[in-house]
């Protein structure tokens, strides 16, 4: 995440910290969302690599034991069939991980709420994308979860020339500041909008500009979370 500041730890409860190991490490990878006690929601990008993976919930500060973490395995990934790795611009960058055992649900951890089917947010509605990741271009990822401004940029702007144009499509949700961003280890990771004083997933991180994570006119692009209920609904009730 690029400006914001440090969120108060576990004030975003559903985001977990997405690890895969290496030798006998664990590294960040990407962020997502807990949306049932054993699913995870993230970007098909983040996990469209074979991978041993992982999921840590409760999670504020990658390199601090709080005592509120909960490390639990992945037991299978689904990402949408339609997802293509080397179009990210396509869209469908969705996939539910389901886990090993189900998260334990307390002050630290908690479910996401997500948006009804087909929801579109107005132009500037406010959001929040949150993070461990890089906080400046090519810079290093965040030792403690960030969390920075992000609002709705609507379809008409972000698609419009000079700014996303047809590479952002209506299944997609841009989100932006001008000294905000979400970049590279973020993906994955929620966007989290106020709707009526609750705040509701209605993102997933998915690209920003290969220019620069905070590109004038080019927001952060997010999957757009109503246009995927029914396909998530349909794996997790046949899986
Ligand atoms: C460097 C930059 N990285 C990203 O945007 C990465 C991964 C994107 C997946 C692509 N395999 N995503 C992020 O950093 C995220 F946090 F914003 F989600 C990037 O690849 N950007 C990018 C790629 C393609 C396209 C386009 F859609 F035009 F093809 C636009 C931007």
């Amino acid at each position: 995440v690029i400006g914001g500041s440090v969120a108060k730890p576990n004030s975003w409860p559903w985001q977990i910290s997405l690890q895969y190991q290496s030798g006998s490490s664990w590294y960040h990878t990407c962020g997502g969302s807990l949306v049932r006690t054993g699913w995870v929601m993230t970007a098909a990008h983040c996990v469209d690599s074979a991978r041993n993976f992982r999921v840590v919930l409760g999670e504020h500060d990658l390199y601090v034991n709080g005592g509120t973490e909960q490390v639990i395995s992945v037991n299978q990934i689904y990402i949408h069939p339609n997802w293509n790795s080397n179009n990210v611009a396509n869209g469908y960058d969705i996939a539910l991980l389901r886990l090993s055992s189900s998260a334990s649900l307390n002050s630290y951890v908690q479910l996401a709420s997500l948006p009804p089917a087909d929801q579109i947010l107005p132009h500037n509605n406010l959001c929040y994308i949150t993070g461990w990741g890089r906080t400046s271009t090519g810079g290093s990822l965040s030792d403690q979860l960030k969390e920075a401004y992000l609002p709705v940029v609507d379809h008409n702007t972000c698609s419009s020339g000079g700014w996303w144009g047809s590479t952002v499509k209506t299944t997609m949700v841009c989100a932006g500041g001008y000294a905000e961003a979400g970049c590279n280890g973020d993906s994955g990771g929620p966007l989290n909008c106020q709707v009526n004083g609750n705040y509701y997933v209605h993102g997933i991180a998915s690209f920003v500009s290969g220019l620069g994570c905070d590109t004038y006119q080019k927001p952060t692009v997010f999957t757009r979370v109503s246009a995927y209920i029914s396909w998530m609904d349909s794996v997790s009730v046949n899986h």
